[in-house]
């Protein structure tokens, strides 16, 4: 078997930050998007990346990176990616899209290669039922930046076969990343949680209780959370911790899930967060 290599579906902030994270680590990745603009970024957004992952001493400086290729179609990823030992989605938080996609992906990779979905609410269940070998199909949660957050959630659906998540171990392995292999669900257990915190800190600032630095301060200062919720939701983007939100509260019902109103009036805004240059803070040109 030759190296091992990764093709990565979705340009966007989790596709660059994972295609980082394997370049990083040495081995060769295709980026595949339907946004040419996206792809036409795409390098010099994972060189930027890299430099900003350097300094902060989460990849080893030491060896050769991977090689990065670029692709416009699950079909040319197949051909580029040759026998890509891993494929990654990491695409817009949409069920239909994502299943489309998978449909795609199993139609062009070899049977058996393991099909990871980057999902942060849709339950792999829920996709696996709509695709050829559910038991290709895994979900693993990479976190945001995907090359700083060492942790990271597994998710193995009732149809995830053993091939797949021993697929996931090496891939783990490879990257240098912990998992935690949790049950499926909407949110799994860290959107489940998260996700729902976020939408109450923006009602508490839609409510006029606090403004936003001080919900950040106080969930720093007096409950340690790192980053503060608002300012977390800004480096996730608004766009999809809404996608994500109505995920959960279709599933779920649960009314702590439906989205804000001050979240909706920022994706309505165009105010997505860092990606755009402002959410709840600002952050200049992106
Ligand atoms: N942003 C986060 O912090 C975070 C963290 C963990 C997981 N996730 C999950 O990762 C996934 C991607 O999120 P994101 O924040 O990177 O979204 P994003 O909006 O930044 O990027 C999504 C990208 O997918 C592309 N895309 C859409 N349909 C496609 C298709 N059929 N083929 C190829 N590319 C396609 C879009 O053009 C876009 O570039 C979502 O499922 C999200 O829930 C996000």
């Amino acid at each position: 078997m030759g190296t091992p290599s990764a093709a990565v579906f979705g340009a966007g902030v989790m596709g660059i930050g994972i295609a980082t994270l394997v370049v990083g680590r040495g081995l060769p990745v295709t980026l595949v998007d339907v946004d040419q603009a996206r792809l036409d970024k795409a390098s010099e957004r994972v060189r930027d990346e890299l430099r900003l992952a350097y300094m902060m001493g989460s990849l080893p400086r030491s060896g050769p990176t991977g090689e990065l290729r670029i692709a416009h179609s699950a079909a040319a990823a197949a051909e580029s990616a040759e026998e890509a030992t891993w494929v990654i989605e990491a695409i817009t938080e949409d069920a239909e899209l994502k299943a489309e996609l998978h449909k795609e992906i199993a139609a062009v990779f070899a049977p058996g290669t393991p099909r990871i979905t980057n999902t942060s609410s849709i339950p792999v269940d829920e996709l696996a039922g709509q695709v050829p070998s559910p038991a290709d199909l895994v979900g693993v949660h990479f976190m945001n930046p995907a090359y700083l957050i060492g942790t990271l959630e597994v998710v193995r659906g009732p149809r995830t076969g053993e091939r797949a998540m021993s697929a996931v171990r090496d891939l783990l392995s490879a990257l240098g990343r912990k998992g935690i292999v949790v049950g499926d669900g909407p949110g799994f257990v860290t959107s489940r949680v998260l996700h729902r915190m976020i939408n109450d800190a923006a009602n508490v600032v839609e409510e006029g209780r606090a403004t936003v630095e001080d919900v950040d301060a106080l969930m720093e200062g007096c409950l340690g959370h790192p980053t503060g919720p608002l300012r977390t939701a800004d480096l996730i983007g608004i766009d999809n911790l809404v996608d994500s939100l109505e995920v959960l509260y279709e599933r779920t019902g649960d009314e702590g899930c439906r989205p804000s109103e001050l979240l909706r009036r920022k994706v309505a805004e165009g105010d997505h967060g860092r990606k755009t240059g402002r959410g709840f803070y600002e952050y200049g040109a992106p």
